[in-house]
């Protein structure tokens, strides 16, 4: 059986997923686009040479009778919306982070995903999948250092547009270090806060970076996160988790090293669509394999983007008022703690 794929959104994500999608994954097609800017979505037809109908909006593609599935990779506003259609159609939708921009409108994601009775919805948080992310988890869950007692992790970019906005560090970049390191350690945050060290003389007037985050657990574990979307020299995720035992840390991009000009050393990477190229591919074909095979997606849930946008309101909170502010969640609905395969677990 093929998953027929109608994609919402054919910016820069979302031709990167028609691409695996149509030419390097097994089990999708995709037949259906749409975008609010039209020759967007007309021009993604033309350039990946798809047999797919361009739709004026995300209702009508939503009411195609051969659409299964659907792609969420609007901006991040338009999200809620979307999805939620979607669920009321009764598609499976795979929706970029984030699941909403508020948590109430996860919240009316989950509810509504809920009401439907079963699940239907995949968030991308794919470092999931990353292979390193994998290992770290394992480890830990193995007890090869012990209990972890603090994590350092790092997100780095070379460099932002002036669009870029002081809140979007925590809800477009540190989302994905929130919801992969309380995965990572299985355990929840209870409170956050935020530091500004120097300004970087490469970010723009109105943009504080680097900034850094403190996130401490439920178990108390300390979690140091830098986010610095100004640092030049690459695109570079770091993680070390530091247990009772020993350290495990995330390995690095694999890339030849070099010896040249009496220097020895290795690239690093500069874009970040290259970092997580393979976590990328894991989690849409998981997503394909898991609905064949279950009548569900296995990956992250409604629940876990909806943690994540707690998390991250509460960490936009502390940007502004410099305290250590607490991090309330609901308490996790059943429907939402049925075993799953290992990526969830
Ligand atoms: N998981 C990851 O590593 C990444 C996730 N993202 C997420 O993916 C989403 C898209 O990001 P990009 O592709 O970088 O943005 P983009 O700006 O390149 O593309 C977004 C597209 O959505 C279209 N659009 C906006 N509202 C729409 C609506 N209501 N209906 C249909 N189309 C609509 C825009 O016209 C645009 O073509 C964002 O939520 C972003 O946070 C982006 C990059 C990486
Ligand atoms: O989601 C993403 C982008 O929005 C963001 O701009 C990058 O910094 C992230 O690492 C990438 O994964």
């Amino acid at each position: 059986m093929t998953l027929r794929f109608g994609v919402i959104g054919t910016g820069a994500i979302g031709r990167e997923h028609i691409k695996r999608i149509s030419n390097k994954l097994a089990g999708g097609k995709i037949v259906a686009v749409t975008d609010v800017n039209q020759a967007s979505a007309q021009d993604a037809v033309k350039s990946f040479e798809l047999d797919a109908v361009v739709y004026p909006n995300d209702l009508a593609l939503l009411a195609a009778d051969n659409v299964d599935a659907v792609l969420v990779t609007s901006w991040g506003p338009a999200h809620e919306a979307s999805v939620l259609a979607a669920i009321e159609a009764g598609k499976f939708v795979f929706v970029e982070k984030p699941l909403a921009t508020t948590a109430e409108g996860c919240m009316r994601i989950v509810e509504a995903e809920m009401k439907h009775g079963k699940r239907l919805v995949q968030v991308g948080f794919m470092r999931r999948y990353d292979s390193g992310y994998v290992q770290l988890k394992e480890a830990i869950k193995n007890n090869f250092i012990g209990e972890p007692l603090m994590i350092r992790a790092a997100h780095r970019n070379p460099e932002v547009g002036e669009n870029y906005t002081t809140d979007m560090a925590i809800h477009d970049t540190l989302i994905h270090e929130i919801d992969v390191l309380h995965w990572l350690v299985n355990d929840d945050y209870q409170t956050v806060q935020v530091a500004y060290p120097k300004k970087s003389k490469h970010a723009h007037e109105n943009l504080k970076d680097p900034q850094i985050v403190t996130l401490e657990t439920k178990g108390g574990i300390v979690i140091t996160a830098e986010i610095n979307v100004n640092c030049k020299y690459g695109y570079d995720i770091q993680c070390e988790v530091i247990g009772e035992e020993g350290i495990v840390s995330l390995p690095e991009f694999q890339s030849i090293s070099f010896r040249k000009n009496a220097m020895f050393g290795t690239h690093v990477l500069m874009d970040w669509k290259d970092r997580f190229i393979d976590a990328y591919d894991k989690e849409l074909q998981d997503f394909m394999d898991s609905i064949k095979k279950t009548g569900e997606p296995n990956g992250p849930t409604s629940w876990d983007g909806y943690i994540a946008q707690v998390t991250a309101d509460a960490a936009i909170k502390a940007q502004d008022s410099g305290e250590k502010e607490t991090i309330t969640l609901q308490e996790k609905p059943v429907f939402y703690s049925k075993p799953t395969e290992a990526v969830n677990a």
